[in-house]
């Protein structure tokens, strides 16, 4: 039997939540064979992030050549990629083994607080990952980092998915959690048009990894062959579901729950 691949490139969460462990569980549910190469250790819980070990580039190096020289994928995700040195090796190899359908999340800052991307590497970001972006996937604030301009409404939100575009990335899609509105709108912008998708905010606390959620769910999607816009819809449903059947795992921001989507697909046929 033939399975779709894919790649996450992204920090380790010892707490499961988000990271790696996110992407790699969100990748099976979707029927997808999940690879990884970690750039960072963390030491996290669903307290926060108490420690940040980066991987040398040597190790992240070696990852990357053991799938690219052997496996190969059919989309890469990537996620905390902490250093701008990071960012152009992870660019690099992108370009060497011409992968394809890349899904970028440009993680910086964790929920609790906690620095995931060093400030100078923004830079290194914009200049050189985005223009081997397929898509990109930022939440407000790193909307507003990578732009420069202040985000409070979505006409303010689409001229900032526009100016994203400008810098390479081939399709935008800004997510709407933190809105400050109840109804939450995820927005994609593909350089000629805008989809919009909107869901009622869940209240919970439960939130942890939502992003690197939504981004594999995307990665998985391109990967088996759908488009941008099926990709946009069924990650906004997967993730929608991960929040509202959420485990109540820890005392803090706790995990998503990556069964939901399947579970709620399981009960769809079988009524
Ligand atoms: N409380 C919530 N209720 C429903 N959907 C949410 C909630 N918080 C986030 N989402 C959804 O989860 C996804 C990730 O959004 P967001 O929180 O903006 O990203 P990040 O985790 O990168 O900060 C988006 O599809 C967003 O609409
Ligand atoms: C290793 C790693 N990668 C990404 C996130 C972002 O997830 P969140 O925004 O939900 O804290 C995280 N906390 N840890």
């Amino acid at each position: 039997m033939k399975r779709a691949k894919a790649l996450t490139i992204a920090g380790s969460d010892s707490g499961g939540g988000a990271g790696i462990q996110a992407d790699l569980k969100t990748f099976q549910e979707l029927k997808v064979f999940g690879m990884s190469a970690i750039t960072a250790v963390t030491a996290q819980n669903t307290l926060g992030v108490h420690g940040v070990y980066p991987m040398s580039l040597e190790a992240i190096e070696q990852q990357l050549d053991a799938i690219g020289l052997d496996m190969g994928t059919e989309a890469v995700k990537t996620g905390m990629l902490f250093n701008s040195e990071i960012i152009e090796l992870v660019v690099s190899k992108v370009k060497q083994y011409g992968w394809q359908q890349v899904v970028v999340d440009p993680v910086m800052i964790a929920k609790g607080g906690s620095a995931l991307l060093q400030q100078e590497a923004v830079f290194a970001m914009k200049k050189y990952l985005l223009p081997v972006a397929t898509v990109i996937t930022p939440n407000i604030p790193e909307a507003e980092e990578l732009t420069g301009l202040n985000i409070k409404s979505l006409a303010e939100r689409k001229l900032a998915a526009e100016a994203l575009f400008e810098l390479g990335a081939k399709n935008v899609i800004i997510k709407g959690g933190h809105d400050t509105d109840d109804n939450l709108t995820d927005l994609l912008f593909d350089g000629k048009g805008f989809v919009e998708l909107y869901s009622k905010r869940i209240f919970t606390e439960n939130t942890h990894g939502t992003g690197c959620t939504f981004a594999a769910a995307i990665a998985a999607c391109l990967a088996k062959g759908q488009t941008m816009e099926e990709a946009f819809q069924i990650a906004k449903e997967f993730v929608y579901c991960a929040i509202q059947k959420d485990l109540h795992i820890g005392s803090g921001h706790g995990p998503t729950n990556h069964w939901a989507y399947q579970e709620q697909q399981n009960r769809t046929v079988r009524s």
